[in-house]
């Protein structure tokens, strides 16, 4: 099964990423593009993020052999009941979203007939928007893809050898077991760099200029993070509800264990955990690991 005619849907940072790097790295696959924002549409044609942006979310995907959903996973849904009603049978549906099992089940009851095969470049910024893409973001990435038990062999190949053809590594995974690590991995991370930096532009003692003036060390990676689409992030919470609970509560008892060494004096209990954590860090390190692309420590790095 070859993919030559690619639609995106959603010309933000990530849809327009797909379309740079289509250009570049597949110069022989076609794109379309449509974003349901008129002035979207209007600045992504000026950027070329794609071969062709459309009117319409019908002339964007009737010649598609795959469509990709680059919207916030709670319009996945809306997405797919827009395309719905205009894809060839056969078309390959997938998304880019940061949750897979929400994102999976509103695909697949949009789409009853459609091959769907959800994944995710784990790939991104702190931007977004249709100035925000750029051609190299997947390269020595992550795109870890989810397909189900009947998901047909040559699609699921067709749409990793995409990926693979934007410079990315595929990983097949079970969509429960994804939501878990990035809850982990990326979810959580990303609530305590919004809560830490709500935190301390809370804080009355501390002026808000105090605290961009300060902000030269980790505090600033912080705020990077928590710089982050509010509608995109506002949205993976809520769609990866039961996965990032369990995390955070595991997060919060480990936090309330240091809570209550600093408040006993207990300096070992901090000592270890900061020692074992350092370890960790080094350890991964030494493997060329720090970095979380795959191909990491080669010598065109
Ligand atoms: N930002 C990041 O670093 C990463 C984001 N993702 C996922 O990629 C997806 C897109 O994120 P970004 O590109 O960062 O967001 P973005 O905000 O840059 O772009 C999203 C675009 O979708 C459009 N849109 C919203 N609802 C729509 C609908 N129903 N139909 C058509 N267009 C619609 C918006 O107008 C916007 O232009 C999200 O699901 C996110 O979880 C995945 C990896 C990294
Ligand atoms: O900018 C960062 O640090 C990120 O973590 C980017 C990112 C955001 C969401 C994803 O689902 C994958 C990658």
């Amino acid at each position: 099964m070859k993919i030559s005619r690619v639609a995106i849907i959603g010309l933000g940072l990530i849809g327009g990423s797909v379309g740079l790097s289509v250009r570049e790295m597949l110069p022989d696959v076609a794109t379309t593009g449509w974003d349901a924002d008129a002035d979207v549409r209007a600045r992504a044609a000026e950027r070329g993020l794609a071969g062709m942006v459309c009117d319409t979310v019908a002339e964007a995907v009737r010649e598609a052999d795959l469509v990709i959903l680059c919207v916030p996973v709670g319009a996945m849904g809306y997405a797919a009941e827009a395309i719905a009603p205009y894809i060839r049978p056969g078309t390959i549906v997938s998304d880019v979203g940061s949750s897979k099992r929400s994102v999976g089940e509103a695909l697949a009851a949009a789409l009853p007939e459609g091959v769907v095969i959800p994944a995710h470049p784990v790939a991104g910024t702190e931007n977004s928007g249709p100035e925000a893409g750029f051609a190299t973001l997947f390269r020595h990435r992550w795109c870890i893809v989810t397909p189900r038990d009947d998901t047909p062999p040559d699609a699921l190949a067709a749409l990793s050898g995409f990926w693979e053809g934007l410079g990315a590594t595929v990983e097949i995974m079970d969509p429960r077991h994804h939501d878990l690590v990035l809850a982990v991995t990326s979810h959580i991370p990303h609530l305590i760099a919004y809560t830490i930096v709500g935190t301390a532009s809370d804080l009355e003692e501390v002026t808000r200029g105090e605290v961009i003036k300060y902000s030269a060390g980790g505090f600033r990676d912080f705020t990077r993070i928590a710089a982050s689409n509010p509608t995109m992030w506002r949205d993976v919470f809520l769609s990866n509800r039961d996965a990032v609970l369990e995390v955070l509560g595991r997060f919060t008892e480990d936090l309330s264990l240091l809570q209550r060494a600093i408040r006993n004096g207990d300096g070992d209990t901090l000592y270890d955990l900061f020692d074992r954590t350092r370890t960790i860090r080094r350890s991964i390190i030494e493997q060329g690991q720090d970095d979380a692309r795959p191909d990491f420590g080669r010598k065109d790095h």
